[in-house]
């Protein structure tokens, strides 16, 4: 594949959890597709499980510029990595893995390496220690955040909300409007903020970190979003007026997959940390069309077993067919003996499955998926959004919140359960997504998925020319000589 005189070599950097490795994996594919000599450095510890559970060395192997490189997280390998826990790995990093990053950059990734030393990096936008090492040595950088462009311009925000009083929270009205987010004026309440925005003390580690690592941005030499204009347009008009290159190259996995496509490649391209139980796909074949209701919380959440209960009842109730992923490390732990999740929806045995991790794209592309009990993750939406499934969001943490107020009040595709956890609401949205509102919603939703469709005809579609309608990039090696 002709790549030109110059001969870029990108080191990707991801923060070490499924849902940020996820999509700068499939970034990493694309361009390792259109040729570019790519670097991906992952965490010892996820490295371990992507290997242990995908075929990723084989897949990637067909890639002769492409080569996985490790780097410790500064935690211990029983550390459960969750949710809960996740303060610690920034700690983690900052202490351990930032000194070796300086030491590789200053190298620039030459050690025995015959490919050319790194002369771009592209890195996780919640680890700004790479911004400080990058523009210390010379090398540019840009940003990924792979959170969505609201989520970002939130927190982008946050100073503002400070400076108007909004910030710390006072009262208790969770539903009084924010007013000092531009754009988001008309409908964004205290309960849709960032959960590491809905604080009532300015310490606040999680927004102390967050308005940080968010206010770095700038200094980067462009923002890349895991996004598309149609969806994010008017939020990314606002992101645009401080970080003048912002780029949207979303949605990722549905680039890849028509990329892969044209290359008559396998489309297929899991990068779970967990062994995908393919038994599912045999069960959704045996069920009528849009019959179903996925519920899958990503990778990080973890629920209470009265949460889990309530869950449980309110599917039974709902007399609707499901299929749920369970994680092992979900369950927060609890003293005394429990039924398990299969004992408690005895009652529903027939038109029920649980796995502990589910090959989900094509769990959400199968015909017999008609709708989405999601956490709101950013991926998961995406994924959702691509397939034409209208979703429930019951937000967790981060972003998540304010995914679901976009879900359910301005994108139309659902509706949003947050700050509940009741057998009687679960029940009442799943039989409105399910049965009441099913056609209506499946029309927006299949509008928005022809959206997202639209715009893969746009970018990755060559590595030699840049396509640009309506503002949207082609990320090939040219082009990222363009936006360095
Ligand atoms: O059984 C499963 C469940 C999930 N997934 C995949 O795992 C990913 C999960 O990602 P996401 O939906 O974004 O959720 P988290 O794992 O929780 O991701 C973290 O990272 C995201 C991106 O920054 C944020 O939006 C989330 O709030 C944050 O919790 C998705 O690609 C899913 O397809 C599977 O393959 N099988
Ligand atoms: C724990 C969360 C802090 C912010 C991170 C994030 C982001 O905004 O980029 C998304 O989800 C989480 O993994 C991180």
């Amino acid at each position: 594949m002709d790549q030109g005189p110059v001969s870029p070599h990108v080191l990707i950097f991801p923060f070490p959890s499924q849902g940020h490795v996820n999509s700068m994996l499939k970034l990493a594919e694309l361009l390792s597709v259109v040729g570019l000599h790519v670097t991906f450095l992952n965490s010892d510890y996820n490295q371990h499980r992507l290997f242990l559970h995908t075929d990723i060395q084989t897949r990637f192997s067909r890639y002769p510029g492409f080569r996985f490189q490790t780097i410790s997280d500064g935690l211990t390998t029983d550390h459960p990595r969750t949710g809960e826990r996740v303060m610690d790995l920034f700690e983690g990093l900052k202490a351990t893995a930032k000194p070796i990053f300086r030491e590789l950059m200053i190298s620039r990734g030459q050690g025995s390496d015959t490919r050319p030393p790194v002369s771009c990096i592209i890195a996780d936008g919640m680890m700004s220690f790479t911004i400080d090492i990058a523009n210390e040595v010379g090398i540019p950088i840009i940003s990924f955040r792979t959170v969505s462009a609201c989520s970002f311009w939130a927190y982008f925000s946050a100073l503002k909300l400070i400076e108007s009083g909004e910030l710390p929270l006072k009262g208790n009205d969770m539903d009084q409007l924010v007013t000092s987010i531009p754009g988001m004026e008309g409908f964004l309440r205290k309960r849709d903020l960032p959960s590491l925005l809905r604080v009532s003390n300015l310490d606040d580690e999680g927004l102390l970190l967050v308005t940080k690592e968010t206010q770095q941005t700038p200094r980067a030499h462009a923002l890349i979003l895991n996004t598309f204009e149609d969806l994010e347009g008017p939020i990314l008009g606002q992101i645009r007026n401080h970080c003048p290159k912002t780029y949207t190259i979303g949605p990722l996995h549905a680039h890849l997959k028509t990329r892969l496509a044209s290359e008559s490649t396998t489309s297929q391209s899991s990068n779970s940390f967990r062994q995908e139980d393919r038994s599912c796909i045999a069960w959704l074949d045996h069920q009528p069309s849009k019959s179903v209701i996925y519920v899958s919380f990503g990778s990080m959440v973890v629920i209470s077993r009265k949460q889990l209960i309530e869950f449980c009842y309110g599917l039974v109730n709902s007399s609707s067919r499901f299929l749920w992923v369970i994680r092992t490390d979900s369950l927060a732990e609890e003293d005394g003996e429990h039924q398990t999740p299969a004992e408690l929806m005895e009652g529903a045995k027939e038109r029920s499955y649980i796995v502990e991790w589910a090959p989900q794209e094509e769990v959400l592309a199968h015909p017999a998926v008609g709708g989405f009990l999601t956490h709101s993750g950013w991926n998961s939406t995406l994924e959702s959004i691509c397939a034409g499934v209208p979703m429930i969001c019951w937000p967790y943490f981060a972003d998540q919140q304010i995914n679901s107020r976009f879900v359910s009040h301005v994108w139309k595709l659902g509706s949003d359960m947050k700050d509940t956890c009741d057998r009687l609401i679960v029940e009442k949205m799943v039989r409105d997504l399910m049965e009441e509102r099913k056609d209506e919603l499946l029309e927006t939703a299949d509008m928005m998925a022809t959206r997202a469709r639209k715009c893969l005809k746009y970018i990755w579609v060559s590595s030699t020319t840049i396509t640009e309608p309506d503002g949207r990039r082609n990320l090939s090696h040219r082009h990222l000589n363009v936006i360095l």
